[in-house]
């Protein structure tokens, strides 16, 4: 007998696809579907999501792309037998700062979209440029240095927006795009995030920017909730500021906010409801943090194509190497946040050359990078006098520390402080399994360990729970190393949805969004609804004493190892007049 309580969609426009995930009041998981950019799209000469222009380091996605995987992933929902009659609200994620430029005739396309055609067939012609620049594009370094100048210096940009100037952030973006392409700008009605442009498809109108994922804009004054005049003086260009606020649109302080109906594309398509309601969609890592009722006392990794750490806290204590966020449905909170671009990509090249090392291509291809990291020994030392192997391994052109793309590899000595590029000792690839792993989670550990607290007992700063989620959070080996690193005095988890995180986030969005009391937080309804038993595992040990003291010996020579490489470089640039 078919049930009609209501049920939730939350969608994740990432990086390598896009899922759709339907949860009831519950929050229980009833259906997902994922549609993978580089294995079922038509048509798109992408690799891992995007396309590259390496003589310009631009990275930029296609835009109708994503307009076919959303008929995608909702057909794959109705095969598996959805009823769209009951779903009550959509919201959704979109991965950060990539842009939507939108043409003259895009209300009036999206506004008379045809249940009969698709959404690429049809929309094709609203977008006034076909490419969103992708989160991985570092194009922007002049207009980094330009936004950083005009609050006066990196602090300062941070202390308002939250971020110091980035390659990726929307703001520099849109500056360097009114420069390459003037006309284009001109011809630009509206721009969206990759999240306000999801949610902009389900009403067929442009929908405004989420209060949390307009941060990662560099244009948003988070302490004044309003764009920054100056900042926006000078992402406008040439063109006027009054031109790039109507661009901008208006930005909604409440996550929970009814956009509206879903378009009648979707009612006639696909057997929606028409009073299933938008709930503003949100930033792929904010989006995240609202899988669960995080504590300020928890941290997230996500291991997907980025790697990032989350946390939600009361304290804004903004910082050049870091990232805060207002938090996506909770005044008062915000999240914290280390994105680095080397994640899931670099992990695997070392996965790769580590199986072709082996002459071996296993069915499941994380079998021999997974067990060469567990038989390595903490930082390659096999007696507390033997030097620690460190590296840093870059394939792209890292975020934090702001370093091209490379390979780094060093011993350090903790007894002596000394440390020395060498690859003396190294067995590549198989030491960089462990390597690159502990690579990443030391510098996270090193960039998060003021925001953490000690829990008692004598015991050190460490977060209570790490909470791994993402692509990666499958991997035993990485659960364990990240224990052994970050610490979690009650242990490494995972959700039992895996890698739908963001999804399941976007639905509980939604969820919220329309079940709330009036004043009910996200935090109390979600709270009291979770089911911790049946929601979550714990696949690692947390802190253990010894190890984890000796990764904090290590987290010292890691911060020199990066000096010392930004120094190199900053001398090599130097050197050759740049
Ligand atoms: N068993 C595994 N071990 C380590 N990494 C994995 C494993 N399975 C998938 N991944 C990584 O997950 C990444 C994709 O993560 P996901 O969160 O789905 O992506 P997105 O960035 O598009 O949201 C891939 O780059 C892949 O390297
Ligand atoms: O740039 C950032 C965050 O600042 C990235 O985290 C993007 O949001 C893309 O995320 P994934 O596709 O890896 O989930």
């Amino acid at each position: 007998m078919a049930s009609d309580t209501p049920l939730y969609i939350g969608f994740d426009l990432s990086t390598q696809q896009l899922k759709g995930l339907v949860v009831n009041s519950d929050l229980k998981v009833v259906h997902v579907a994922k549609f993978d950019f580089d294995a079922d799209s038509q048509g798109f000469s992408i690799k891992k999501g995007v396309l590259n222009n390496e003589a310009e380091h631009e990275v930029f996605a296609p835009v109708a792309l994503w307009l076919q995987a959303l008929d995608g992933v909702l057909e794959s929902l109705r095969k598996q037998g959805l009823d769209f009659r009951r779903v009550k609200g959509i919201s959704g994620a979109g991965q950060q700062h990539g842009s939507v430029y939108w043409g003259q005739n895009a209300e009036s396309l999206l506004r008379n979209l045809d249940a009969s055609k698709s959404l690429e067939a049809q929309l094709e012609g609203a977008f006034s440029h076909p490419y969103s620049p992708n989160w991985q594009d570092s194009s922007t370094q002049k207009e980094c240095h330009e936004f950083d100048a005009a609050l006066g210096n990196p602090e300062d940009l941070a202390q308002a927006t939250g971020s110091k100037a980035h390659h990726r952030f929307t703001g520099p973006q849109i500056l360097r795009f009114t420069r390459k392409h003037p006309d284009i700008y001109k011809k630009t009605s509206r721009i969206s995030l990759v999240s306000s442009f999801l949610a902009s498809l389900f009403l067929g109108h442009i929908a405004p920017f989420d209060i949390s994922d307009v941060c990662g804009m560099n244009l948003w004054n988070i302490k004044k909730g309003a764009y920054d005049e100056r900042l926006i003086q000078l992402c406008s260009g040439v063109f006027g500021v009054e031109d790039l606020k109507q661009k901008l649109g208006e930005v909604p302080e409440d996550g929970g906010l009814h956009l509206g109906h879903v378009h009648a594309y979707f009612v006639e398509r696909f057997g929606f409801s028409p009073d299933c309601t938008v709930i503003p969609a949100t930033g792929d890592n904010p989006a995240t943090i609202l899988a669960l009722p995080l504590l300020p006392s928890d941290a997230m990794v996500s291991l997907g194509t980025s790697t990032t750490f989350l946390m939600s806290t009361p304290n804004y204590k903004p910082d050049p190497a870091t990232h805060f966020f207002n938090h996506p449905t909770t005044p008062g909170l915000y999240m914290f946040m280390l994105c680095y671009k080397n994640g899931g990509l670099a992990r695997e090249h070392v996965r790769d050359a580590i199986n072709e090392s082996l002459n071996d291509t296993p069915a499941h291809p994380w079998i021999n990078f997974d067990k060469i990291a567990l038989q390595t020994v903490p930082l390659g030392q096999h007696n507390p006098t033997a030097p620690m192997k460190m590296g840093l391994f870059f394939p792209r052109h890292e975020i934090v520390p702001n370093i091209s793309k490379g390979q780094w590899r060093f011993t350090y000595d903790a007894n002596t402080g000394s440390l020395q590029e060498t690859t003396d000792g190294w067995n590549s690839p198989q030491d960089e399994a462990r390597a690159i792993i502990e690579s990443q989670l030391l510098s996270l550990r090193l960039r998060s360990r003021d925001l953490t607290q000690s829990p008692g007992n004598g015991l050190p700063s460490q977060p209570r729970r790490v909470y791994l989620v993402g692509g990666g959070s499958k991997n035993k080996a990485i659960a364990r190393i990240a224990g052994e690193i970050l610490g979690g005095v009650e242990g490494v988890y995972s959700l039992d949805v895996g890698d739908n995180a963001c999804a399941l986030g976007a639905a509980y969005k939604a969820v919220w969004g329309i079940e709330r009391q009036p004043g009910q937080t996200f935090e109390n309804l979600v709270g009291q609804r979770w089911n911790e038993d049946e929601f979550i595992e714990k696949i690692a040990d947390g802190y253990q004493k010894g190890v984890f003291e000796q990764y904090g010996q290590a987290v010292e020579g890691f911060e020199k190892m990066e000096h010392q490489v930004l120094q190199q470089e900053a001398d090599k640039a130097h050197g050759h007049g740049n």
